[in-house]
């Protein structure tokens, strides 16, 4: 899987702990949005617990979006907000969301860089009937721009494969901070 790519603080096998402990509720307040707006994925890979590490988490979120059907992939996609849209203009996007597209510099575009991703956005979306999807964390401006000027070539199924590819890198980032952010909670509380 790609996210062993993705460079940053690996957590130990330890840290999975934290997520073991969690019951269902507490599993999915805290999980839920590890897919944007999809609670229902955390939901689902709570009854493959006890998870050994961090990795076999992801893999039983991964196993699980692989296991949707193209439409169900098509809803998750829809769940993302635009990059550099409406909703970051207006202040509207996720806490997580946030963080994201604010390191890959949207929250600091010229009114040409903001009129030409929301072009790309509208015509991409045209085009699938679904959002144009990358991990804004692993990406910087110019590269989201590039990217959607090359994505948008390609064909209906190769853009579900690369966007149902980049959520689960986007998934594995929320996932380490969710676990960095229990672990900071769990020794406060010592
Ligand atoms: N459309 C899209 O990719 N949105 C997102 N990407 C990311 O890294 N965070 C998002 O909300």
């Amino acid at each position: 899987m790609q996210v062993l790519s993705v460079k940053m603080a690996q957590p130990t096998t330890r840290q999975v702990e934290v997520l073991n402990k969690l019951n269902f509720e507490e599993f999915v307040e805290k999980l839920g949005n590890i897919v944007e707006k999809s609670p229902m994925v955390a939901a689902a890979v709570w009854s493959k617990r006890p998870f050994c590490s961090l990795q076999d988490v992801h893999k039983a979120i991964g196993d699980f979006i692989d296991g949707l059907p193209i439409y169900g992939k098509e809803g998750l996609l829809r769940c993302f907000p635009d990059l550099a849209g409406k909703l970051t203009r207006e202040g509207r996007l996720s806490a997580d969301s946030t963080g994201e597209q604010r390191s890959a510099g949207l929250f600091d575009l010229t009114t040409e860089e903001q009129t030409n991703i929301a072009r790309l956005n509208s015509r991409y979306k045209e085009k699938f009937g679904f959002r144009f999807v990358l991990c804004a964390r692993l990406n910087k401006k110019d590269a989201i721009l590039a990217g959607l000027k090359t994505r948008i070539n390609n064909s209906k199924d190769e853009e579900i494969k690369t966007g149902i590819g980049e959520a689960k890198k986007i998934c594995w980032l929320r996932l380490v901070d969710v676990v960095q952010r229990e672990r900071v909670g769990v020794i406060a509380n010592l």
